[in-house]
């Protein structure tokens, strides 16, 4: 014990010895500096100093860049911070020993960060660099509630002084590029729906968002392989075409025109579109909107790398009407609406007698406000009846592409029957690939057949009913056909009674 003391006290005295002699250093360099001053010339004193800086070069020949990770405001994470944390995570974290995980409020990735005093190598155009990743010691020893210890963190970079203006130009903003690119993929994705304006509280955000977990990708969208190939490059072309855009002038916006039947896969195809370029998705509700200045606000509102719906826009809008009344026609077809889907229709029709949104307002948004927002959108417009539709809102330049999903043709199946039932072949396949030749029946319809619903479900008996399933759509449509040419038999018949009274 009385060891350990004299040992402490040696130390202690140690210490005092050595922060006497730095005292009496550091008052040394200030005369000395002093005399530099006051008995040099001024040319002598360049040249010293230029040569005193060649000297610091030689000695120490680099330089360190500090990203704190709260500055200024500690109510916000750095940006560049978060940045290089990302980007340290993919490029460098694999040469650290000790790493540090984290899980972010935006993401479910862990994302591992290189441990205080742990140092990575990085290259760029064959510049070695250097990160270390540190905690400011200062923080630890003030007594404050705010900000916490482990805010205090920072990265420094070190490289030598003459790659300076490459590191300081071109490398650090492919850190910050690259590290962004990567905080977006692996953000937690978000479906966000405009509320009605009734409840919400005090502050009602204009859209309410929850997760986006739809498990829809292409691979089990059940369509014509080529035509989806065609769309995935598609959408992926023009993902990486910020350039592209930046150089036509034209705003890095697309739209995608989805038509066909009920459950041929609209909506599905807009949520695999969501999740192959990692898009948030925004489903408009047009009928929930009161009038365009509304509507331009929810669209302002939206976030870059996001797909914007418009579910069954001839239900949603007076997409035929308005426009006939606009140019002076006479909105007739505004009477045919509605016989299609009288459940649907009716719904819609109720609710939108509340909006006052009009064609021209949403045509007006798309395209002047639209410009608006620099970075990509999707706008997306899903609808039974393409035909209902007014030329204006669909032209090339507004719905760049327009996709026709349609029934359930034997490739198509052949997805289906994959993802349900597991087999790429089976002995009544060629059974069902006649059936299907001559019936019209909805992947939708397909699916449900096709699905275990119990464990006495298997291949034969899925397929079974499926088989059936078709046979009775062909009777019924036969049944449906005669019908059809005996009404038409019947209507010659009076047409020809009627022109014999004439
Ligand atoms: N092409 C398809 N590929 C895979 N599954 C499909 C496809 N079409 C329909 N389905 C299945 O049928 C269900 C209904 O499809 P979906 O909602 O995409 O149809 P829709 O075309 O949007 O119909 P609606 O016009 O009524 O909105 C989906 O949940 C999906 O399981
Ligand atoms: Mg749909």
């Amino acid at each position: 014990m009385a060891k350990m003391v004299t040992r402490t006290g040696k130390a202690f005295a140690g210490l005092t010895a050595m922060a006497a002699h730095t005292v009496k250093a550091a008052a040394g360099v200030t005369v000395v500096f002093a005399m530099f001053q006051k008995y040099f010339p001024c040319e002598l004193r360049v040249v010293i100093m230029d040569l005193y800086e060649k000297f610091v070069n030689f000695i120490y020949p680099y330089i360190q860049i500090t990203f704190p990770e709260y500055q200024g405001n500690y109510f916000e994470r750095s940006k560049a911070f978060a940045a290089i944390e990302r980007y340290l995570n993919a490029h460098s974290t694999n040469q650290a020993k000790r790493l540090q995980a984290n899980i972010f409020d935006d993401s479910d990735a862990v994302v591992l960060t290189v441990a205080k005093n742990q140092e990575v190598t990085d290259e760029f155009k064959s510049i070695t660099l250097w990160w270390t990743s540190g905690e400011d010691d200062a923080a630890k020893q003030s007594i404050s509630f705010w900000p916490r210890e482990e805010e205090k963190r920072y990265f420094r970079l070190t490289f030598y002084r003459k790659h300076r203006h490459v590191i300081s130009g071109e490398y650090l903003k492919h850190v910050m590029d690259k590290g962004k690119a990567i905080t977006m993929e692996e953000r937690r994705r978000k479906l966000c729906t405009n509320s009605d304006g009734d409840g919400g509280g005090f502050r009602r955000s204009l859209w309410s968002e929850v997760a986006f977990e739809h498990p829809a990708t292409f691979d089990t969208l059940a369509m014509d392989p080529r035509r989806k190939e065609e769309i995935i490059d598609d959408l992926l072309y023009f993902s990486k075409s910020e350039d592209y855009y930046k150089k036509a002038g034209k705003a890095w916006k697309r739209g995608y025109l989805l038509h066909g039947p009920p459950g041929t896969g609209k909506s599905t195809m807009v949520a695999a579109m969501a999740n192959l370029l990692k898009y948030d998705v925004y489903d408009l509700e047009l009928t929930a909107i009161k009038n365009n200045t509304e509507l331009r606000k929810l669209l302002i509102n939206t976030t870059s790398k996001s797909i914007i719906v418009i579910e069954d826009i001839d239900c949603s809008l007076e997409v035929t009407a308005q426009r006939g009344r606009d140019d002076g026609g006479d909105g007739d077809d505004d009477k045919k609406e509605g016989k299609d889907d009288p459940v649907k229709e009716k719904m819609k029709k109720e609710e939108k007698k509340g909006s006052e949104v009009t064609l021209s307002g949403l045509l007006n948004t798309i395209d002047g406000l639209w410009s608006a927002c620099p970075a990509e959108r999707i706008i997306v417009f899903t609808t039974n009846h393409v035909e209902k539709l007014d030329k204006a809102l669909i032209r090339r330049g507004r719905m760049d592409e327009h996709i026709e999903l349609s029934y359930c043709g034997f490739e198509a199946f052949k997805i289906l029957v994959k993802n349900y039932l597991d087999i790429d072949s089976h002995e009544l396949f060629a059974v069902i690939r006649q059936l299907l030749q001559e019936t019209d029946i909805t992947p939708a319809d397909v699916a449900d057949k096709l699905m275990r619903k119990s464990d006495a479900d298997d291949a034969d008996s899925n397929l079974m009913r499926l088989i059936r399933a078709l046979e009775d759509a062909k009777e019924e449509a036969a049944k449906k056909k005669a019908e059809e040419s005996l009404d038409d038999a019947d209507g010659d018949g009076v047409e020809e009674n009627g022109e014999t009274i004439d």
